[in-house]
């Protein structure tokens, strides 16, 4: 059987390879003709497999039985065309939550440095309160971060649980983090759901972030509150328009990072491990390799801290000994200097170093650091 697989996933010839031959292709490049003699694909985000990639595949010659996205978000597949042609598709739930929501906190960390701020004092909005939103959430709530959710699907089908409007969200929150799905229609659709009109009325000093999707935020309003009043703080991971993003708007961002606020290697492989698992289902095989089997071991995995810390500045050292939101913001910016937008953005992402997720570092307390414990738990660390 041939497999084709966007070359940005990890272990995919050893994952894969035990369907058949494994031919891995750029994600933007996967077209009806890369998939001639094909009978399954495994993608990431930025391969659009819609109708028209199908009828061009089908063209081609391929025989697809077999789709599966190593992601979270499913906005790029078109499920009813898959169904229609009896092809069986499966994503990667929650692959990546955690990554996202070590990333937040990165940003939230570092901005309150810069800020001066003290970020338990902050009030932080969730929108959006799934796998990602509802992971974040527990570890703001556990480190001591007063937190409202607005998910108004949940709500529906929750109603014993606490959620909040929109609007009075808005209002409420000093951080304001948006970790919604695209999409476009039915009562809950989330296109532009920061609209301008949501974004003018945000209160002045609001720290705005979005690592959901960059269509759930109209870039064109933030980019005009920015310049009229640079009264914000925004971090974006994702834009309208990705690759070839808004310049304009990336300069007037506090952090620009290019979607990669899932990129952990656990998050990667979690998602390569989903959808082989997935797959072999579907070809009625068995799935013999577990995450632990394709997980390295960290090359940071423990780290001991005695006394003497303030205890949110000990929290930032074991965030940055593990991950640190800056290099990806650097990281953009340099590349989009010297190779232009679109392709700076890809070849950040393409090229992405070794990133671990906060669970992976043990942390030793020594003597006086015992009281550090409950706030490095409950920001994802394990404690010894
Ligand atoms: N930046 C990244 O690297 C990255 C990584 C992972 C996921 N994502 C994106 O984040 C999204 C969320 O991820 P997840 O794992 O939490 O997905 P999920 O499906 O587990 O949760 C999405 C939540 O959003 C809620 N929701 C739907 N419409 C809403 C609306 N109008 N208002 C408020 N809430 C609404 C849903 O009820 C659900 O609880 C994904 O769909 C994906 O697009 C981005
Ligand atoms: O939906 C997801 O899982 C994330 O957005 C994921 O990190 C996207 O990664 P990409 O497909 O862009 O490699």
């Amino acid at each position: 059987m041939r497999v084709i697989v966007d070359a940005n996933i990890p272990a995919a010839e050893r994952c894969f390879g035990a369907l058949g031959e494994v031919v891995a292709v750029p994600g933007r490049e996967i077209d009806g003709a890369a998939l001639a003699g094909a009978e399954a694909l495994i993608v990431r985000s930025i391969t659009r497999v819609d109708a028209a990639l199908l009828e061009a595949a089908e063209r081609a010659g391929a025989r697809l039985r077999f789709v599966g996205t190593c992601t979270i978000g499913t906005d790029h597949v078109d499920q009813a065309a898959l169904a229609a042609r009896g092809i069986e598709f499966a994503s990667a739930p929650g692959c990546n939550a955690e990554a996202v929501v070590d990333y937040v906190l990165s940003s939230l960390a570092l901005l309150a440095e810069r800020e001066e701020a003290a970020l338990d004092q902050r009030r932080v909005g969730i929108v959006g309160a799934g796998n990602v939103g509802e992971r974040l959430y527990r570890r703001l709530v556990a480190l001591g971060l007063d937190c409202r959710r607005c998910d108004p699907p949940r709500a529906e089908a929750e109603p014993g649980e606490r959620f909040y409007d929109l609007d009075s969200l808005c209002q409420w929150a000093d951080v304001l983090c948006l970790h919604t799905p695209l999409v476009h229609g039915g009562s809950h659709a989330t296109h532009h759901l920061l609209d301008a009109e949501r974004i003018t009325a945000l209160k002045p000093g609001t720290w705005l972030l979005n690592a959901g999707r960059g269509d759930c935020l109209d870039g064109t309003a933030l980019y005009q509150r920015l310049v009229m009043a640079e009264d914000l703080r925004a971090v974006l991971d994702v834009w309208e328009g990705e690759p070839g993003i808004d310049e304009r708007l990336r300069r007037l961002v506090d952090i620009a990072t290019p979607h990669i606020a899932g990129y952990s290697f656990d998050g990667k492989l979690r998602g390569t491990q989903q959808i082989y698992a997935a797959a072999m289902r579907r070809f009625g095989l068995s799935a013999r390799l577990s995450l632990d089997d394709l997980a390295p071991r960290p090359p940071l995995s423990r780290l001991e801290l005695g006394g003497g810390l303030p205890a949110w500045d000990a929290l930032r050292l074991c965030m940055r000994a593990v991950y640190d939101v800056r290099r990806d913001h650097d990281g953009l910016a340099r590349r989009a200097a010297t190779q232009g937008m679109a392709k700076g953005f890809d070849a950040w992402r393409a090229d992405y170093p070794l990133r671990r997720e906060f669970g992976t570092l043990e942390v030793a307390l020594g003597q006086g650091g015992r009281a550090l414990a409950p706030l490095l738990s409950a920001a994802g660390f394990r404690i010894n």
